[in-house]
């Protein structure tokens, strides 16, 4: 008892001079990704590596890095199962922010739902009690998906009720709860946006709004797409520059500013249809067909629009990237990468 009584004084004494010696020296913070080799993990390291420093964004999953990911920045293994290994990486590394991306999505999560509970909600666990422990600042990303069809769906507002149906969107809620409770008991620092579907050039990871990354992937190396959603499914997207810079305005936003630790954040909503329309204009030959399959049943659940007028108010969120542009951006990126792995 004693014991453990003075490691966890040593480790509060540790965090009172760590942060007073950030504070005084100005350095830029240290920042540890979780789940940091997926869609959004890899782009988020090279954004952040361009505002605070290289070797200040440090990159973690449990999977194996390409060699473009370890020549942009260091990159570790980290699994958010192990608690020991999270707190040997804050202390050795001295994080002082940490990004926690690791997560199984709404498709996925519905095919192994005790993976999920494990990586989703255990992995929580772990990662904010270790904020609490380091005084770190914590953002946890949550999503559209922690709403259900219990929520108004178009505008789906800030507060409203959640009952979400998949175990990712259960996971999302417990998440935000979770987080706001350590802020009032604890006052740690810890920080979410709902985003909506991220749009990205990137191999998505098993999520239901998925079909609108690969909807280009298959028109510019088949001409053609099916889609397992119905024409008519409206959902709420962003492109990834808007996400992160979103993730990156919030996280630097002063805490007088904030008064919710959980805002929605969104660009705009299209339909499959909408999109397949849009995209002719740049692939004149382009085919869409409909199958709709089990991830409409999840995509009926989810917000049709999400109202962000809450961040828009408190931090001054707006995001840049619209339709035509986020067309032309993904026609672009998708063509260099398809062009550049050769096929
Ligand atoms: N991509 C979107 O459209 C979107 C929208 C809203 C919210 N989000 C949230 O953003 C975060 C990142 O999303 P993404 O699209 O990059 O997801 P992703 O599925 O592409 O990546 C998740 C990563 O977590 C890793 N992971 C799995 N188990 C792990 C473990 N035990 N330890 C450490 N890492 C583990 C995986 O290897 C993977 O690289 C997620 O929390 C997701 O809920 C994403
Ligand atoms: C919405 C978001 O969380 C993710 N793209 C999903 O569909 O699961």
């Amino acid at each position: 008892m004693t014991l453990l009584r003075t490691t966890i004084r040593s480790v509060f004494t540790f965090n009172a001079r760590n942060y007073s010696l950030n504070l005084q020296t100005k350095r830029p913070p240290k920042i540890l990704i979780t789940g940091g080799l997926g869609q959004l993990g890899v782009e988020c390291a090279k954004y952040l590596r361009g505002k605070y420093g290289r070797d200040n964004v440090l990159l973690s999953d449990i999977i194996k890095p390409t060699t473009e990911v370890l020549n942009d920045g260091p990159c570790i293994f980290a699994d958010i199962l192990d608690f020991k290994g999270l707190q040997k990486i804050v202390v050795d590394h001295r994080v002082d922010w940490l990004i926690h991306f690791s997560a199984l999505l709404s498709a996925i999560g519905e095919q192994n739902v005790p993976l999920a509970v494990r990586v989703n909600i255990e992995g929580m666990h772990n990662v904010i009690e270790l904020a609490k422990q380091y005084g770190l600042r914590i953002f946890v990303p949550s999503t559209a998906a922690a709403f259900g069809p219990d929520s108004p769906r178009n505008p789906t507002p800030n507060i409203t009720v959640q009952r979400p149906r998949t175990i990712y969107g259960v996971s999302k809620v417990h998440a935000e709860l979770l987080g706001e409770y350590y802020f009032y008991k604890f006052g740690l620092d810890f920080r979410s946006l709902r985003f909506p579907g991220v749009i990205s050039s990137d191999v998505p990871g098993g999520g239901t709004t998925d079909y609108a990354i690969a909807i280009f992937h298959d028109a510019i190396r088949k001409g053609r797409y099916e889609c397992y959603l119905k024409p008519d499914t409206r959902l709420p997207m962003m492109h990834v520059r808007d996400a992160l810079r979103a993730l990156s305005e919030f996280l630097e936003a002063p805490n007088e500013q904030l008064n919710r630790r959980v805002y929605n954040v969104t660009s705009m909503s299209f339909t499959p249809e909408e999109l397949a329309d849009r995209m002719v204009k740049h692939l004149p030959d382009f085919q869409v067909t409909y199958k709709p399959d089990s991830r409409q049943e999840i995509a009926d659940s989810f917000p049709q629009v999400l109202d962000d007028s809450e961040a828009r108010r408190d931090w001054n969120w707006k995001p840049q990237v619209d339709f035509d542009e986020l067309v032309k951006l993904m026609v672009k990126d998708v063509t260099e990468k398809i062009t550049a792995n050769g096929f």
